[in-house]
């Protein structure tokens, strides 16, 4: 089996680097890849790519990522999380291979407090969910074996995520506010790597399986309160903080350019039952991860 990874060195392509590895070969791009075409601001080229390269299962975790930066620049995120989504679609189609793709809790505009179903009606607040659920919809319809995982709040040792830019701060100043009222489940990125890997597998010998999972952590949480873990956790293992003060403030006092959901939490119900998997809770994966990230924060103090 031959699988094309695209975004290869995201929070989640990286992780894919390793789970995917024992499913087959695997030609892991990025966006700067010199002899292959990785990059999804150019659709023809990837177009080309993937005709030259004709997997078997295109795995893509490239994205355009920066929710507030969107709101200013709504062409480029619509061409890489929708545009170049439909190439790879179509792509996926003519060659009869499986397409795997990421989405996110961003499709839904937050409302009330139950965990959102996989057919619960999307309305994204901001440019960046918008073109992640329009990204959704070209799958379903040009691709008719597909795997689309909506996940929440992805951390990793490596990448940019929250939990790293609470220990930089924690480390820059003395108080901090964190935004207590939106309510989600970080999810690392090994665990979704390894879920794909696992329904991957089992969905390319029972393709009924195939369709729209939502795929995060167990149990739920709040930005403040998430902080919160991350820093008990600094303190354990002794990293020096200038932090004093972790004040929990409401959404309403942190303006920011995109909008974002109050209510991020996904029901996983179905990918739990159709699979067979228990995920686990959100603070296990959390602990683990920041293990490594204070390791190399302490050896580079
Ligand atoms: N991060 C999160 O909190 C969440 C993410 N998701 C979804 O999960 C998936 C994986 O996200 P995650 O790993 O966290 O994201 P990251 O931002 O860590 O990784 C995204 C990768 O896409 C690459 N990329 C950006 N533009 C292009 C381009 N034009 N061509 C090729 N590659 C490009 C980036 O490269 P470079 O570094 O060079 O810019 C980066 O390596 C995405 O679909 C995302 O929408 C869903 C919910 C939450
Ligand atoms: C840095 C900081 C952030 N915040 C808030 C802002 C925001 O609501 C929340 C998280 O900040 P971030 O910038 O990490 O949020 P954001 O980049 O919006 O995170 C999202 O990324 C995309 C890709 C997704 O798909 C989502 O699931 C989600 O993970 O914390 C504070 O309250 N205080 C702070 O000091
Ligand atoms: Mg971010």
């Amino acid at each position: 089996m031959h699988i094309v990874l695209l975004g290869k060195n995201g929070q989640v392509g990286w992780e894919l680097q390793r789970a995917l590895a024992p499913l087959g070969r695997v030609t892991a791009l990025d966006r700067h890849a010199v002899e292959y075409c990785g990059d999804l601001s150019r659709p023809v080229e990837l177009a080309r790519t993937l005709r030259a390269l004709r997997p078997d299962v295109i795995v893509n975790a490239a994205a355009y990522t920066a929710v507030d930066k969107a709101q200013a620049e709504p062409e480029l995120a619509t061409q890489i999380n929708a545009t170049s989504v439909a190439v790879l679609a179509k792509e996926a189609e003519a060659l009869k291979a499986w397409l795997v793709h990421y989405s996110t809790d961003y499709v839904f505009n937050g409302s009330g407090s139950i965990p959102w179903q996989e057919q619960d009606p999307t309305a994204p607040l901001n440019h960046y969910g918008a073109s992640k659920l329009a990204g959704e919809q070209a799958i379903a319809q040009y691709c008719s074996r597909y795997l689309i995982f909506r996940t929440s709040w992805v951390y990793a040792a490596r990448g940019n995520n929250f939990a790293k830019t609470m220990l930089r701060l924690g480390n820059e100043r003395t108080e901090l506010n964190v935004i207590s009222d939106q309510i989600g489940a970080p999810t690392g990125a090994e665990l979704i790597a390894d879920v794909t890997a696992h329904t991957l597998r089992q969905t390319m010998q029972q393709p009924a399986l195939a369709g729209l999972y939502h795929l995060a952590a167990k149990g739920e949480t709040s930005w403040h309160d998430y902080a919160v873990l991350v820093f008990e956790q600094a303190r354990r293992v002794g990293v020096p903080l200038a932090l004093t003060q972790l004040v929990p403030i409401l959404t309403t006092a942190w303006p920011t350019p995109a909008a974002r959901p109050l209510n991020s939490r996904l029901n996983c119900n179905k990918l739990e039952a159709a699979f067979g998997l228990t995920l686990p809770p959100w603070q296990h994966g959390v602990k683990h991860t920041l293990t490594d990230i204070l390791e190399q924060a302490i050896e580079q103090a």
